[in-house]
This record gives C-alpha cells, sequence and structure tokens, in this order.
C-alpha cells in the first residue's frame, strides 16, 4: 500500500470523503442541526443528507457504470439485484453520536463486486483519520490497508493480541461484550478491557491494531459494515458471522445485517467456539 496516496482513484475517493466531512463538520458547528426521526424511529440528521449528496455526485462522477446503494439513497432490491458492482454507502455512520457531539461519528464508503466488499474508505471528521484497505485488485489499486492523518500515511495491520485485550463495544446501541464471553477470554488473557465507541471507528481501531475484538449482536445495515470489513480483511483480520462466514452484500431483500465480530485471526477461534456454546 506504499505511495497508495499518489493514486489517481484513492486520490478522487479521498477527496469525495474530505468534502463529504467538511460539510458534515459544517454543521456540526450550527446549533440547529436538523434532526428528524425516520419511519424506523431511527434519527437523520442535516449532516447525514448533505453528506450523501456530496458522496453520491462524487461517485457518480468517478464511476458513471457503478451505482450507488446509500443509507439515506436505498433502492429496491429488484433494481439492485441486478448490479454485479455498486458503492455501499453510510455518509454519516454514528448519527446518535453526532447528535450527543462526541465526535464519534464516520464516513463509510465501500465498493462491492459480486457480493464481496473489495474497497472500504472510512473517514473520522473529528480527528481526520482515514483508513483505507483494497482486497481485490481495482483500478490498479494495491491490495492493502492504509491509515491517513493530513500528510501521514502508514500501512496498518491487525495486531497479535496481547494484553490488555481491548474489545471494542457499541457506545449506544446493545450490551457490552457478554460477560462469559469475558470470562472465556480471560482464561488465556489475563486482562481484558472493554472500550465504547460509535460507529464504524471499532472495526478500523481493530485493523490498526490497536484494538482485539468487536462483538455486534445487535442489529445493523450493510452500510455500517462494508467498509470496516473490506479494511479489516484488507489489514489481516476480518469480519465474519457466528461461525466465522464474512459477510456478503447485495445478495438479499434485507439490508439488515445478523450478528457479526471484527477480530484479528488469532482470537476468531475463540470467539466462534464460544459462539457454539452460546
Ligand atoms: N435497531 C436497529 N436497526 C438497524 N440498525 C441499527 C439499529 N440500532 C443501531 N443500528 C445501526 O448501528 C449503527 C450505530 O452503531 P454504533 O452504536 O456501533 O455506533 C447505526 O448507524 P447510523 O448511525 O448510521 O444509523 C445503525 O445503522
Ligand atoms: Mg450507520
Amino acid at each position: 500500500m506504499k505511495d497508495v496516496n499518489t493514486h489517481p482513484t484513492f486520490q478522487a475517493l479521498q477527496k469525495i470523503i474530505h468534502d463529504a466531512a467538511d460539510v458534515i463538520m459544517d454543521i456540526y458547528q450550527r446549533s440547529d442541526l436538523g434532526i428528524e426521526q425516520k419511519s424506523d424511529d431511527s434519527p437523520v440528521t442535516a449532516a447525514d443528507l448533505a453528506a450523501h449528496n456530496v458522496i453520491l455526485a462524487g461517485l457518480q462522477s468517478l464511476t458513471p457504470d457503478i451505482p450507488v446503494l446509500s443509507e439515506e439513497g436505498v433502492v429496491a432490491f429488484e433494481e439492485r439485484s441486478q448490479w454485479p458492482m455498486l458503492w455501499v454507502v453510510d455518509p454519516l455512520d454514528g448519527t446518535k453520536e453526532f447528535i450527543k457531539r462526541n465526535g464519534e461519528f464516520s464516513i463509510n464508503i465501500a465498493l462491492v463486486e459480486d457480493g464481496e466488499p473489495i474497497l472500504g474508505m472510512v473517514y473520522l471528521p473529528t480527528t481526520t483519520e482515514g483508513y483505507f484497505g483494497v482486497t481485490r485488485p481495482w483500478r490498479g489499486l494495491p491490495v492493502g490497508a492504509v491509515k491517513w492523518q493530513g500528510d501521514e500515511y502508514e500501512s496498518i495491520n491487525v495486531r497479535e493480541p496481547r494484553e490488555p485485550i481491548i474489545a471494542m463495544t457499541s457506545r449506544s446501541h446493545g450490551p457490552a461484550l457478554p460477560k462469559d464471553l469475558k470470562a472465556t477470554l480471560k482464561l488465556t488473557y489475563e486482562q481484558v478491557r472493554e472500550l465504547p465507541k460509535g460507529s464504524s471507528i471499532k472495526g478500523c481501531r481493530i485493523a490498526e491494531g490497536i484494538a482485539d475484538l468487536h462483538l455486534r449482536r445487535g442489529p445493523t445495515s450493510e452500510w455500517d459494515t462494508a467498509a470496516q470489513q473490506a479494511i479489516i480483511e484488507a489489514a489481516g483480520g476480518m469480519l465474519v458471522t457466528p461461525t466465522g462466514k464474512p459477510f456478503r452484500y447485495n445478495q438479499r431483500e434485507t439490508l439488515l445485517n445478523g450478528h457479526f465480530f471484527v477480530s484479528g485471526p488469532e482470537i476468531a477461534p475463540t470467539v466462534i467456539d464460544w459462539y457454539k456454546k452460546d
């Protein structure tokens, strides 16, 4: 992934995500975030919609032949089931954290080919950290994972588990790390710590080798996981079902994901065994 920052397709995607971050941060500074409730009762803000518009226009200009599926632009299965390749976008992941103004939200862009997330970019507007992963060569982009912040770029990889084991948990949705899984992990690793964070940041922290596990039992949608899955896979880790199968995208009418976990290869067997007994 060295020198990926000079690749024109990387630069084009990075500009799209930076532009989306600019419109999000502009609204974040305002007293009125334009909050509304969606039909599923989850909140949406003016920033979700503004970022969606920026990303949609950017991707349509970069790849006119590749359609876009976004949290703020859902397409009927009848139509999208015909798409061999598509962008899967969450323009503002962690809307609840955005509303709480705790900074823990991200922008997620994934490219899916035949159900597999082959490229992912995640950007954290408040910290200006960006993550990029490619699992299958596309447009000459190399396979691998990289993190940037400002002008600094570094290749990233999942780490070998070390104590304290860091388990990322959702800040606003679902329970903490199950107690019996924590106890199981403690048989091998004496110290296990939980760290709550909003959005796909959780998977990115594992991809860059500063956390070890994220287990998600509540519902999420395909746009919440596609980009982080490409990044974690490119960094040598996995985002998988309780039996260890990678998620596939745009294959079903529902866009809701089942349970999943994110980890490196060493912890995964322990989690899969724990699920079997659960
Ligand atoms: N009941 C539910 N149904 C579907 N998705 C849900 C959900 N509760 C939470 N989520 C998903 O979890 C995401 C937030 O995860 P986390 O708590 O880890 O930050 C939300 O992203 P959005 O904020 O983009 O809507 C939302 O997509
Ligand atoms: Mg989301």
